[in-house]
């Protein structure tokens, strides 16, 4: 459903599963340094986290990956993650592409797939 333009795969510009797993240990220290946002973490099975976001992130970027967690509306429901604090997260997100040395290219394009879906995790009262 996503990079139907291209014949390369975002997932294989970034260097297949074990980039993504690097891309997804990165972040998850990224927010454990991070008060602001671990605060929406702390209650979290971080090993559940890890799991599902690099499935979530494998099939998106055209992967041969299941995604097997909630949708994103169910899980960022109720967590009322403010615009400012989710824009934070993207940075914890760049921040871990840099740490996996992802080219500014093709972070772009990450970026460009994850990011559209703000809307269903950001609250709007
Ligand atoms: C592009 C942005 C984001 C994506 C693609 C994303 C994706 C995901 C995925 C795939 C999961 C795992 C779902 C599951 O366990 O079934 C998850 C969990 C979670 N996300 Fe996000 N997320 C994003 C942004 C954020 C932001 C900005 C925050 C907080 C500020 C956040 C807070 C959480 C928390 C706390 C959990 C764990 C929920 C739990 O413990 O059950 N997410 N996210």
């Amino acid at each position: 459903c996503v990079n139907q333009m291209s014949s390369v795969s975002v997932y294989k510009e970034l260097g297949g599963y074990p980039k993504i797993e690097q891309i997804v240990d990165n972040f998850i220290i990224e927010i454990e340094k991070d008060p602001v946002i671990f605060e929406y973490f702390k209650e979290s099975d971080v090993e559940r986290f890890r799991t599902k976001l690099t499935e979530h992130i494998c099939f998106h970027t055209g992967g041969p990956c299941k995604y097997t967690g909630d949708t994103m509306e169910r899980v960022h429901d109720g967590m009322n993650i403010t615009e400012t604090d989710f824009n934070r997260g993207v940075d914890l997100l760049i921040n871990a592409m840099y740490q996996a040395d992802i080219p500014h290219r093709i972070q772009n394009k990450m970026l460009a797939i994850f990011v559209p879906m703000r809307e269903q995790m950001i609250y709007r009262p």
